[in-house]
């Protein structure tokens, strides 16, 4: 049979070009729909130079007032040399149980030690129900490793929303001490470019960059008004991803308390949120407590995610592997 090779490339070129226009047109939706957010009394942040954003135009400051970082947005130099003066520290807890452990740490740890506020004094904490697994990393001598061993869960859910009990419990006494910001991150996921001092501040949120190019109409937040964690969406402005959030302990301590808080009154009803902690997580931060601080998509970028093409991407998902790894 004769293979139409002619027919085949003029169908790939056509899908190709129609997959484009599509995905310009959705950046572009979205640039809209996030500047209608702002209120026109809010004063709008000026742009930075649009040849270092990966889209020019994208949002660079909440309707609140807080910065929402992109590259571009800030001057790591002068970010740097403030920290550095001042012996800021910085934490990251991390969460490694059961099988997580052994497919997702060890990159993440590398990757932390290259990338990580580098020239930072910087702890990491990594919470595991198996601590002589944990392994062992050769780290640059500003960064400090603490191990610490939270129980054994089954339920895979259940190992998600605990971070939010275990993190006061265990991680905060320790950190208080130690760090002056911590961020709370989960493991799967890697560090790819420089994540510095320009994300630091009271209360730091990471948008989800797997609907960061989404209507707000398709957020996820949790829509049973029975659920602790009942979000209105016309009360909220973004969606936050739970995989990375941060910011000084005493604003740590109310966000997990009020989210475990929930989290233990749904349960008391035999409800879970749709998202586990991350509806909880969402709740707080649009009804308790704004962020200071937004991290763009770049600082946990979904790299699969053909809509979000980004130029400077600082850390991005692991590859997904629920079927071998929850059980
Ligand atoms: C359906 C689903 O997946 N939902 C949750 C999950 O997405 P994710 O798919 O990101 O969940 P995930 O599998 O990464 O679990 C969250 C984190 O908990 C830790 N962990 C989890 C399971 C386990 O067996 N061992 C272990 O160590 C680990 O740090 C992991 O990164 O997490 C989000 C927070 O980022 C939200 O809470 C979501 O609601
Ligand atoms: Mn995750």
């Amino acid at each position: 049979m004769k293979v139409p090779y002619r027919r085949i490339s003029l169908c790939a070129v056509l899908v190709a070009l129609s997959y484009f226009i599509y995905w310009k047109s959705l950046i572009s939706v979205k640039q809209e729909t996030s500047r209608n957010l702002l209120p026109s009394t809010q004063p709008q942040q000026e742009a930075a130079p649009p040849s270092l954003l990966c889209y020019p135009d994208v949002p660079t400051v909440s309707p609140w007032g807080a910065p929402i970082v992109w590259e571009g947005t800030f001057d790591p130099e002068e970010d740097f040399r403030l920290h550095h003066e001042r012996g800021t520290v910085v934490g990251i807890s991390v969460f490694a149980v059961g099988k997580y452990l052994s497919r997702y740490l060890l990159p993440f740890l590398v990757s932390a030690n290259q990338h990580f506020m580098p020239g930072l004094k910087c702890v990491i904490y990594v919470v595991t129900d198996q601590p002589s697994a944990v392994p062992s990393v050769s780290l640059r001598p500003d960064l400090n490793l603490v191990v610490l061993r939270c129980p054994s869960r089954t339920r895979w859910q259940e190992i998600s929303m605990m971070r939010m009990k275990d993190l006061p419990e265990l991680v905060f006494p320790l950190a208080k001490e130690q760090v002056d910001y911590l961020f709370c991150m989960d493991v799967d996921q890697v560090f790819i470019g420089r994540y510095g001092p320009e994300t630091l501040g009271d209360l730091v949120a990471q948008l989800h960059s797997g609907l960061y190019h989404m209507n707000k109409t398709y957020y996820t937040y949790e829509q049973d008004p029975r659920s602790a964690a009942f979000t209105p969406p016309e009360k909220a402005h973004y969606y936050y991803h739970a995989a990375v959030f941060g910011g000084t302990i005493p604003h740590l301590v109310k966000l997990t308390s009020s989210c475990l808080r929930g989290i233990l009154q749904d349960r008391s009803k035999g409800l879970e949120a749709v998202w586990q902690d991350e509806s909880h997580l969402n709740r707080y931060l649009a009804l308790e407590a704004l962020p200071s601080k937004i991290l763009s998509p770049e600082y946990c970028w979904m790299s699969w995610n053909p809509f979000l093409l980004l130029k400077n991407p600082k850390m991005r998902w692991a590859q997904k592997d629920y079927k071998n790894l929850r059980s």
